[in-house]
């Protein structure tokens, strides 16, 4: 099945007054895995959308090439030809899948097989989802319900989609954000083998040691042009430090921003978060929480790792008050937090607990509100009149640089990373000037954040730690724990398994994440 070459040359795209792309050009070959790179509403997600053919183009042309020659789509390109819509298959950042449906019915939506008088044939639709998960060696049990399904599956269930439509280029948005180490790695290998069958692979990422370790051709993207692209060789591969600073100073357009380090902590920092025997027992009576403790002290930084779907999203939820069947105790500051019952309860937590869900779109964001409200929510009646509110809602989009700064667009119309900006940025600024704060809770907090936001975040993690507040911070990514926290804790089957030091390998912490004894 080899897919076709598709050359997107000078095209430019504008929503409303807002241009998403002014100029990029890149052409996807296949055989290769083609990593997309670049900021924060650089325009990666608006140029694959381009590429699969729906985003409002005003200039440049996208030509597909297959042999059998599908042909170019400039910019007045609707309709666009069905052959197009078959062949290409676009994985978005936020999955698309209906959640009360099973994995076969979502695998075979828009295309379902079927038999006689047009009946939809479920046999047959499973024959030929087993035959695809045979090929590809994609697996997902295809009678659970998918809103039961890890985020992992969800990922391959969407992937498995697009091939079922006989899509020969596929083109994922940031795959791996939500995904665990073990399952990143796991997905390259699929798509290196899809890419090895001929197929055209192009990921949008942000992860510079993905982009090192698989891809065979790179393009960077800045302010809404293609800034460089060109293949990787083996040699690079091999001694990579060289290409990871060319590429990052190509992302940044100049020098990449200073790492990020925990503060120095005191030894007779007082403990200030005390968790003690936490359960939970989910609807189908599944112990997600299971006797978990833990101990975080006054300006630490403790981190956890942890496959995801071991705990981490109801650890969080917890902690904000947010799981009421919670069994177990939460000690801060010496006094036991007790059930939230009512508005003024959960109040009450807030101002002494910041908490960054890793759902932001389920948890965090109001995507039909402005950005300025995003930026102030749930501060309701605390800030003292129209021009403190905007003055607020300034420092806090200077000071995490959301883009573009405008605090009376909607929410939704920003890129995945500065939506993530305006959640992490709105919680860590408002727990600060608190005058009970005494904890900040992080779930995935760089999520889809470039490298210059993620410093910047990092930064502000820090802060908040140096002023004395306990920090824990939840992520997959082992990379930024290592960096930032003073401990590292592996979280396995909703307990607390190993204590491992941040100088701790990827391959000692992804043992641990297994639950192996040895780690
Ligand atoms: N539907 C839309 N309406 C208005 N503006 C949009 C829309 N989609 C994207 N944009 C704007 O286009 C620009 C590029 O967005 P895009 O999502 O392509 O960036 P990106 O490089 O993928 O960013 P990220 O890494 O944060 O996901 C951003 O400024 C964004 O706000």
């Amino acid at each position: 099945m080899r897919g076709p070459v598709m050359k997107i040359e000078d095209i430019a795209v504008r929503y409303g007054d807002c241009w998403s792309i002014r100029s990029a050009t890149i052409t996807l070959e296949p055989g290769v895995i083609h990593a997309i790179l670049g900021e924060n509403g650089a325009g990666k997600s608006t140029l694959l959308k381009a590429a699969a053919g729906f985003a409002p183009r005003v200039a440049g042309t996208v030509r597909i090439e297959d042999g059998r020659g599908f042909g170019a789509q400039d910019a007045a390109g609707d309709p666009k030809p069905q052959a197009w819509t078959n062949a290409i298959g676009m994985v978005h950042q936020h999955f698309m899948l209906v959640s009360a449906f099973t994995a076969l019915e979502n695998l075979v939506l828009g295309s379902e097989p079927t038999g006689s008088f047009g009946r939809l044939d479920l046999a047959k639709a499973r024959r030929e989802a087993e035959a695809l998960m045979e090929t590809t060696g994609l697996r997902v049990n295809l009678d659970a319900r998918t809103s039961d399904l890890a985020v992992g599956e969800r990922q391959r269930l969407e992937i498995l989609r697009v091939l079922y439509r006989g899509a020969r280029a596929i083109l994922l948005d940031e795959p791996t954000a939500v995904l665990s180490p073990l399952e990143a790695e796991e997905l390259y290998t699929t798509l290196g083998a899809l890419a090895e069958g001929g197929a055209t692979i192009a990921v949008v990422t942000h992860r510079m040691d993905e982009v090192l370790r698989f891809a065979g051709h790179v393009t960077i993207m800045r302010r809404g042009r293609t800034v460089l692209s060109r293949p990787i060789t083996a040699d690079e591969r091999d001694h990579p430090k060289r290409l990871e600073d060319e590429l990052t100073r190509a992302i940044m357009g100049g020098e990449p921003p200073p790492e990020a380090s925990p503060p120095a902590l005191a030894e007779d920092a007082e403990v200030a978060l005390s968790i003690e025997d936490l359960v939970l027992v989910d609807a189908a009576g599944k112990r997600v929480l299971d006797g978990l403790c833990l101990a975080v002290k006054k300006g630490e930084i403790v981190g956890i790792a942890g496959i995801e779907g071991n705990g981490q999203r109801e650890l969080v939820r917890a902690v904000a008050g947010l799981e009421p069947g919670v069994a177990g105790s939460i000690v801060l500051g010496g006094a036991r937090l007790p059930a939230v019952r009512s508005t003024e309860d959960l109040r009450k937590r807030r101002r002494a607990i910041a908490v960054v869900h890793e759902d932001r779109h389920a948890d965090g964001l109001m995507l039909d509100a402005t950005v300025g409200d995003n930026l102030v929510l749930g501060e309701l009646g605390q800030i003292d009149g129209p021009a403190a509110e905007a003055a607020l809602i300034k420092r806090r989009i200077d000071r995490f640089g959301v883009n573009p700064p405008d605090a009376a667009r909607r929410a939704g119309e920003l890129s995945g990373g500065n939506q993530q900006k305006v959640v992490v940025g709105r919680a860590l600024d408002r727990i600060e000037a608190s005058p009970e704060r005494a904890l900040v809770v992080l779930g995935q907090p760089t999520r889809g954040v470039d490298v210059g936001a993620a410093a910047t975040i990092h930064g502000a993690i820090v802060a908040a730690a140096e002023k004395g507040l306990a920090v824990l911070v939840v992520s997959a990514d082992l990379g930024e724990l290592r960096r930032l926290a003073h401990r590292i804790l592996v979280l396995h089957r909703g307990r607390i398994v190993t204590e491992l030091p941040p100088t701790s390998s990827d391959d000692v912490i992804g043992r641990a994440m297994l639950g192996m004894e040895d780690a």
